[in-house]
């Protein structure tokens, strides 16, 4: 498959003092990229080098195929960017000021705009600079999606949006998907980049420490699950659970013959499944995995322990 965007050995220094320091990574054509990672881990100077606002100190950057330093308007016009922080203090209505980015961006589809603003709950007649940090993130958001174009670099994407903004945003990067445009976005919130990215990479002090698939992150995830079985005795039960890997942390509740057990799985449920179709359930709760463990474990550098 081909690569939308990638960074080899990317380092950058602000005077002496490096802050990128040899970052790898491959985002794939039409997927989504979440970069997660404590403040000041180089997210967004990341960012900007991919972008061409700074220019590395050393290493390889490839955005579509081409060396951002040298790809000039024509390779700005194929990607929509969200930077980080929106300045905004023109005394222009969104409408007027998005019309100006749009001879920036390329064309624009007719409606395109009014449609995202709607869908935002965005009001384009009002003056930018009195619109509140929300506003103006749905402002920005409008302006990096109105050209369709095949690469959206988001920093910090939902800030300042309420839920159900929220989850509008994230309808929109489904359809970005659908489409084929490949996303790389910026979080400090996991489960946003869980419900969104094909692939997280996680990093922490200007370095790259984990890339993985968020489904090979789901499956090495813990989940916590709880059953109601009749019939069965509840040492047979918990013997059973026994033998499904990565079960643990069996708790046993035995009333009015039935058997409640709640438990906890890390690894794949497939086998949880085989072992559970031999008893008679009348109750089943396999919650959502929660990824926060599993990153906070990759968070932390050797010796550190998970905090
Ligand atoms: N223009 C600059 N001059 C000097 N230092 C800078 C500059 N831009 C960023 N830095 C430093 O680089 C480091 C990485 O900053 P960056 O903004 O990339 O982090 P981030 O991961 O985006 O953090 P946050 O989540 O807080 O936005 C920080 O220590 C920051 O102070």
């Amino acid at each position: 498959m081909a690569i939308a965007v990638s960074a080899r050995s990317l380092t950058k220094s602000f005077g002496r003092r490096e802050v990128l320091h040899g970052v790898d990574f491959e985002v794939q054509a039409g997927s989504v990229f979440g970069v997660i990672g404590p403040n000041a881990a180089g997210k967004t100077t990341t960012m900007r080098c991919l972008l061409d606002i700074i220019r590395p100190t050393g290493g390889e950057v490839r955005v579509l195929g081409v060396d951002p330093r040298t790809g000039g308007p024509e390779l700005r016009r194929r990607i929509g960017y969200l930077p980080g922080e929106l300045f905004l203090e023109g005394r222009v209505t969104g409408r007027k000021l998005l019309s100006h980015y749009q001879a920036i961006s390329g064309p624009v589809p007719p409606g395109r705009i009014d449609e995202l603003a709607q869908r935002l709950g965005l009001d384009l007649d009002r003056h930018t600079r009195k619109l509140s940090k929300g506003n103006k993130q749905k402002l920005g958001l409008v302006q990096a999606f109105m050209h369709q174009p095949e690469l959206l670099v988001l920093d910090e994407p939902t800030s300042g949006l309420d839920p159900l903004v929220q989850q509008e945003f994230h309808s929109m990067l489904r359809e970005a998907r659908q489409r084929g445009q490949t996303v790389f976005l910026s979080s400090h919130v996991l489960s946003e980049v869980q419900q969104t990215a094909d692939t997280v990479a996680i990093l922490r002090g200007g370095r790259i420490i984990a890339v993985e698939s968020v489904a090979g992150l789901r499956e090495g995830a813990v989940r916590h699950l709880r059953f109601t079985a009749t019939g069965t005795a509840a040492a047979d039960a918990v013997a059973l659970l026994g033998t499904v890997p990565g079960a643990g942390n069996v708790e046993v509740l035995e009333s009015n013959g039935t058997v409640t057990l709640s438990a906890v799985l890390e690894g794949p449920i497939q086998p949880l499944l085989q072992a559970l179709g031999r008893l008679e359930l009348t109750d089943l709760v396999l919650e959502e995995p929660d990824l926060e463990e599993s990153v906070l474990k990759m968070y932390a550098g050797p010796g550190e322990g998970v905090r």
